[in-house]
């Protein structure tokens, strides 16, 4: 079931199956569009679930039919440890789709994990920066931000998206501030990481937001529902994602829409 609401779309999906199916056809579709457009496709992966969910990209017929000597990869957050390490990000990709595509290895740009986390943001945006520079990633139309062909963001049962989580800091960045960290994640095990800021994730040209599950039923309810704004509700870092020019789609499967279905039907959200 697809659903077009004030900002953005949302798709509830049967299975996880099909949740898959429906990511890997979108982002192969994004991935041709902006290969047409501009001959290369700039995206952004984060961790988590997200990954095993776009693994179907390694697999037929996108491993076929994929320009992939046109895609160049980016981390909308990273966690500061080893690429070997089973919880880098970055090894999560590496294992279940990069190493098996042909990508160029050298549009495969990682953070730097030896360094702070206050250093290894400063050198990832420094490297955004090169790369808006040497025309991999696009600009904003409306402002000096990165414009991302698609970054993709996976909700966390407390509402973060990419390393962005309820009550730090990180969620003010301004336009100017592109790669941010945060030292005190609240999600376990904790580690210290880099995250895009909200100004960078907004301008991107398409933003896909995925959930699956019934414990992300309530962050996304609190993402999307018109009535959970005010003092007494838990700011959800999920509900700051609107694209400024771009698309957002939302893929959820039924338990991480359960508290979300009947009430879109009644308008009572505004995604
Ligand atoms: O490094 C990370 O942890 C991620 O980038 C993070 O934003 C993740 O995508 C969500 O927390 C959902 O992850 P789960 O699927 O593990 O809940």
């Amino acid at each position: 079931m697809a659903l077009h609401l004030e900002r953005g779309e949302v798709r509830i999906h049967e299975s996880l199956e099909e949740l898959k199916t429906d990511l890997a056809d979108y982002i192969a579709e994004i991935s041709e569009a902006s290969v047409k457009k501009r001959g290369l496709f700039a995206i952004a992966l984060s961790g988590g679930s997200l990954i095993s969910l776009i693994s179907k990209l390694s697999e037929t017929p996108y491993s076929k039919t994929m320009e992939w000597s046109k895609w160049y990869i980016f981390w909308a957050d990273d966690r500061l440890m080893a690429k070997s390490h089973a919880d880098s990000n970055y090894r999560l990709a590496k294992d279940c789709l990069l190493s098996k595509v042909p990508i160029i290895p050298s549009h495969v740009h990682s953070i730097n994990d030896t360094v702070s986390a206050e250093e290894a943001a400063g050198e990832y945006e420094f490297l955004i920066r090169q790369s808006v520079k040497n025309r991999i990633v696009s600009v904003s139309e409306t402002s000096d931000c990165p414009n991302f062909d698609l970054i993709l963001l996976e909700v966390g049962v407390d509402g973060h998206v990419a390393s962005l989580f309820p009550n730090q800091s990180a969620l003010e960045e301004r336009e100017e501030e592109w790669v941010t960290f945060t030292t005190d994640s609240s999600k376990k095990p904790s580690h210290e990481r880099i995250t895009f800021t909200l100004p960078v994730i907004n301008s991107a040209s398409n933003i896909a937001v995925v959930a699956t599950g019934d414990s992300k039923a309530e962050a996304v309810h609190l993402a999307a529902a018109a009535d959970s704004t005010g003092p007494e509700c838990p700011v959800v870092p999920a509900r700051m994602i609107h694209p400024v020019k771009g698309k957002l789609v939302w893929f959820l499967d039924k338990p991480a829409a359960s508290k979300l279905e009947a009430s879109l039907m009644s308008n009572s959200y505004k995604l």
